[in-house]
């Protein structure tokens, strides 16, 4: 008896030892997996789990020989002996067979709730066709309740967070599907289901209008029966979920969610497709190659990542090249006869967990940097007033016969400074009387009889050079337009003084109904305004037509030079401010306008004197000639001289030559 409790007991000691070894391990396991995908965030690998389907046939082989907690997936070759057909491989994680939709989503949670938090997030489902894609992003078809997909899950999470944080933050939820067919990009949402160039946004409130939406998605999107798979999907499915938010304390996020359930790799001779459907699998298997291109090189570093050789990898070029958070699912199934499909699976996921992205970055405002671009923007437009009071003072000082042009002189008083400076250096103007060479810089005059030109320095709009089509299409305008006789002396035209070198940016656009908006403008002079087209009139210059407009004659100038001096301090103050908080912010960095270099092409002075004028008004600085090479404190556009040179300025805005778009800095 006595003998049986000590081994009893003995036996006891050791499962309690073994439990609490076990626990150990899996705290252990747990801690490690933390840190790994803690290091993986920090590099920004893209992270892979991977996802073994049921079998459906239990007569057939598996080829899982292990799943491990840790992410460690063993399977085995089976026309190998045991020992050499091992393939070991690793991820961030594996689900098994038996895992369900809830233990899915409850990993993948906390990536997709980083999308209310601002961070751009790309989930995509990888696999052989019948892997079970499409079971993972959507659940079984038909929308059912039980067994939803991460779609589903995720919406529903993100009106959840929206709600629970409603207080702090407001969010307004967009949904967007799209399909890749035979690599043509169709909406999905769309109710006839025809094909559009860009997919509807649809505003969603709650999870019925996504179930909707998504069942519209489910019957448009091409589906055909296979000898692997009787609904496989023939097409890329692209869930995108757009998030804008907006805190109390004003700040702005604006992030998406891309959902992408890929169409599967498939080998033809066993779908045992012909036709249309062979077509198709042509498509799948080539963007999806494309697709493996494009990850080998990013795995690589290279310079060049072939995005632009399917409609898939160029979809998803944000989420690959760019600093979002992005998670591939790879799938696979257990059978015997996929084994090769399945190995060729994992080797694919396992390059794509080595491609780094680098960290994620937010895609957040901060309301400090928003107010600064406010000021910013209110005291530019306070220091072109001031510019134009002084411009207007020396006009009322000078003899009527110029000053007959006066408004114009807003900017030729300072042209024809420019003018004999470059003549002085020897650069090409004509030496041609005042009167003569101002009429000269306003470019062609049309006919005009006796109209006075008001010239606005337009810091945003950009000239295109005019190809022949557009010079044209301008001439015929030109023809056309009756001139003068329905303006009255009120009319304002916003001029460009190189405008016969423009073209505006869309083909549609209306001259005539450019120049007719300008009706009914605050009057600025009593000088008649010739009808001159202007392609690009941008808000901002309307505005400070109408301000200078409001300006008295009597300003003294003295006056303005302290104020304008005190607003430049201001300016360049804000313009450090905002540079530095937007490092601080990692906010997108952006750069001088495209063709920056190309400003001072020397054709035109007036445009020299515009520019120079523009970057005084935003510097203080005087541009003469030598600080003419300089740039603007607040990142204004670099003269030919220094475009590819930012050594010497004052305040260059950071370079990202990788940036997808060049805006200004400002
Ligand atoms: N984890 C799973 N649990 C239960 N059933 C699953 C699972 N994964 C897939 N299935 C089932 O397997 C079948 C094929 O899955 P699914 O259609 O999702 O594959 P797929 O990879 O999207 O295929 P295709 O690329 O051809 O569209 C479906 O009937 C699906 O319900």
């Amino acid at each position: 008896m006595c003998s049986y409790l000590a081994i009893c007991m003995i036996s006891g000691n050791q499962v309690q030892e073994m439990s609490s070894a076990a626990l150990g391990y899996h705290r252990v396991v747990n801690e490690n997996r933390k840190l790994y995908n803690m290091v993986q965030d920090l590099k920004g690998n893209i992270r892979v789990y991977c996802r073994v389907r049921p079998s459906f046939r239990a007569e057939t082989k598996n080829v899982i020989e292990f799943i491990g907690e840790d992410g460690s997936l063993v399977i085995l070759d089976p026309l190998k002996a045991r020992k050499e057909g091992r393939k070991v491989f690793q991820f961030n994680h594996v689900f098994g067979p038996t895992a369900t939709q809830d233990d899915v989503f409850k990993d993948t949670q906390p990536l997709i709730r980083s999308v209310m938090d601002g961070y751009n997030v790309c989930i995509f489902a990888y696999g052989q066709t019948g892997s079970g894609k499409t079971h993972t992003m959507s659940g079984p078809s038909g929308g059912m309740q039980k067994d939803r997909g991460i779609n589903y899950l995720a919406l529903e999470d993100l009106f959840h967070i929206s709600s629970t944080r409603k207080d702090i933050i407001n969010y307004d939820i967009y949904v967007q599907m799209i399909e890749i067919y035979n690599e043509q990009i169709r909406s999905c949402a769309s109710e006839n289901g025809l094909n559009l160039p860009d997919a509807t946004m649809h505003s969603v409130k709650s999870t019925a209008d996504v179930l909707r939406l998504m069942k519209l998605g489910e019957v448009n999107r091409a589906v055909s029966s296979t000898a692997i798979n009787n609904r496989s999907s023939r097409s890329h499915s692209v869930l995108t979920i757009h998030v804008h938010g907006k805190d109390t304390s004003g700040s702005i996020l604006r992030s998406c969610l891309h959902l992408v359930d890929l169409a599967g790799s498939e080998r033809v001779d066993k779908s045992e497709v012909t036709g249309d459907r062979l077509k198709e699998a042509q498509y799948i298997n080539k963007s999806l190659s494309c697709l493996g291109d494009v990850i080998t090189a990013l795995a690589q570093k290279n310079s060049h990542i072939p995005y632009r050789n399917s409609k898939l990898t160029l979809l998803l070029q944000d989420s690959l090249g760019g600093r979002a958070k992005t998670l591939m699912f790879a799938h696979v199934s257990p059978e015997v006869d996929s084994f090769g499909e399945t190995v060729s699976t994992l080797k694919f996921a396992q390059r794509v967990s080595t491609v780094e992205l680098g960290a994620a970055r937010v895609n957040k405002e901060s309301n400090e940097v928003m107010q600064l671009k406010e000021q910013i923007e209110s005291l530019k437009k306070a220091l072109a007033n001031k510019e134009a009071q002084k411009a207007i003072a020396v006009t009322e000082r000078t003899p009527p016969r110029t000053r007959r042009l006066s408004i114009e002189s807003l900017s030729a008083v300072k042209t024809e400074k420019v003018i004999n400076s470059q003549e002085k250096k020897g650069t090409k103007t004509p030496s041609v009387p005042t009167r003569a060479r101002r009429l000269s810089l306003e470019g062609p005059r049309y006919g005009i009889k006796e109209n006075i030109q008001v010239k606005v320095s337009d810091s945003v709009s950009k000239p295109l050079q005019l190809g022949s089509a557009s010079r044209q299409k301008f001439d015929q305008f030109q023809a056309v337009s009756t001139p003068y006789e329905h303006w009255s002396s009120n009319d304002v035209s916003i001029i460009d003084a190189n405008h016969h070198n423009n073209v505006p940016k869309s083909p549609n656009f209306s001259y005539r109904k450019r120049a007719v908006k300008s009706d009914n403008r605050p009057l600025i002079s009593s000088h008649q305004l010739p009808n001159t087209p202007e392609p690009q009139i941008s808000a901002r210059n309307e505005v400070q037509i109408e301000k200078q407009s409001e300006l008295t004659l009597s300003t003294e100038p003295r006056t303005t030079n302290g104020k304008g001096s005190q607003i430049r301090k201001s300016l360049r103050t804000i313009g450090k401010l905002i540079n530095g908080s937007e490092k601080r912010n990692q906010q997108n960095l952006i750069l001088p306008t495209k063709g920056a270099g190309k400003i001072n092409d020397g054709n035109s002075p007036v445009r020299t004197s515009t520019r120079s004028l523009r970057r005084q008004s935003l510097t203080g600085t005087e541009a003469s000639g030598s600080d003419r090479s300089r740039r603007s404190s607040l990142g204004g556009k670099p003269t030919e001289s220094n475009a590819n040179d930012y050594r010497n300025a004052k305040t260059p805005p950071p370079i990202r030559p990788s940036a997808q778009t060049t805006k200004r800095w400002m």
